[in-house]
């Protein structure tokens, strides 16, 4: 394995082992770094026998839940929860967060809002002083296809910077999200009060979500290229 990879493991490890009690409710987050704290909740669950209820982020996450034999559920059956785990495309010093990379944002964001604790995973390329320090590819931002212009528009004249409309890699034409929305990433060309910047956009007609957790995560564990895992609480 990787040192990348060695270091998302290390850090998912440890959010699961510090965080997961016996009846939890738990939401499961998206992209690669989950797929370790899934495989530890496994274990966990086989070994001492934990009764743990997960709710997934997106398509990904509950396939992961499934496969993993783990009790799948949802927010209409469980609308409040213990704790949500996931990982973050970036996290500054105050863990503001960058995420929707895989395109779950919005999912993602009605998950954690919904957990009475927030722990992220990363591994150490994630953890930034400032946001936009080692992630350039910018705050992903659901919009409804119908809109995606005018809201590229409005961002750009509005904030500066470019809003791309994300392309499929093994389609022809954008990228479609789990709720059947585009996504635009904003590149920003400079540093912003991200809690009002998130205002700002979520105000255009036909956003649906972006991908900015603002005052949201709590604690964060990255995985160092050492092998050691960071903590970073706030
Ligand atoms: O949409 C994707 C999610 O926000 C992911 O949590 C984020 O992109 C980080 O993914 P990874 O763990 O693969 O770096």
């Amino acid at each position: 394995m990787d040192k990348v990879e060695s270091a998302k493991k290390a850090a998912a490890f440890r959010a699961v082992d510090n965080h997961i009690k016996d009846a939890h409710r738990v939401g499961i987050g998206s992209g690669s770094t989950v797929v370790y704290a899934v495989e530890r909740l496994a274990q966990r669950v086989h070994k001492e026998g934990l009764k743990v209820t997960c709710v997934p982020t997106s398509f990904q996450a509950r396939q992961l839940i499934v496969n993993n034999n783990l009790i799948l559920s949802d927010l209409e059956i469980t609308p409040q929860l213990d704790v949500a785990i996931d990982g973050a495309d970036e996290a500054d010093n105050k863990l503001t967060l960058i995420k929707g990379g895989g395109g779950c944002q919005l999912q993602e964001k009605i998950v954690a809002a919904a957990a009475n604790l927030f722990v992220v995973i990363a591994d150490y390329r994630k953890n930034s002083r400032v946001l936009g320090e080692q992630w350039t590819k910018g705050v992903p931002i659901e919009v409804l296809p119908m809109a995606y212009r005018p809201v590229q528009m409005k961002i750009e004249s509005k904030l500066g910077g470019k809003a791309i409309l994300r392309q499929a890699k093994a389609k022809a034409g954008p990228v479609v999200t789990d709720n059947g929305n585009f996504v635009l990433d904003w590149v920003f060309d400079r540093t912003h009060d991200w809690q009002q910047v998130n205002q700002e956009i979520m105000m255009i007609p036909g956003v649906v979500e972006t991908g900015l957790f603002v005052n949201m995560a709590k604690i964060a564990y990255f995985g160092m290229e050492d092998g050691t895992v960071k903590e970073l609480q706030v």
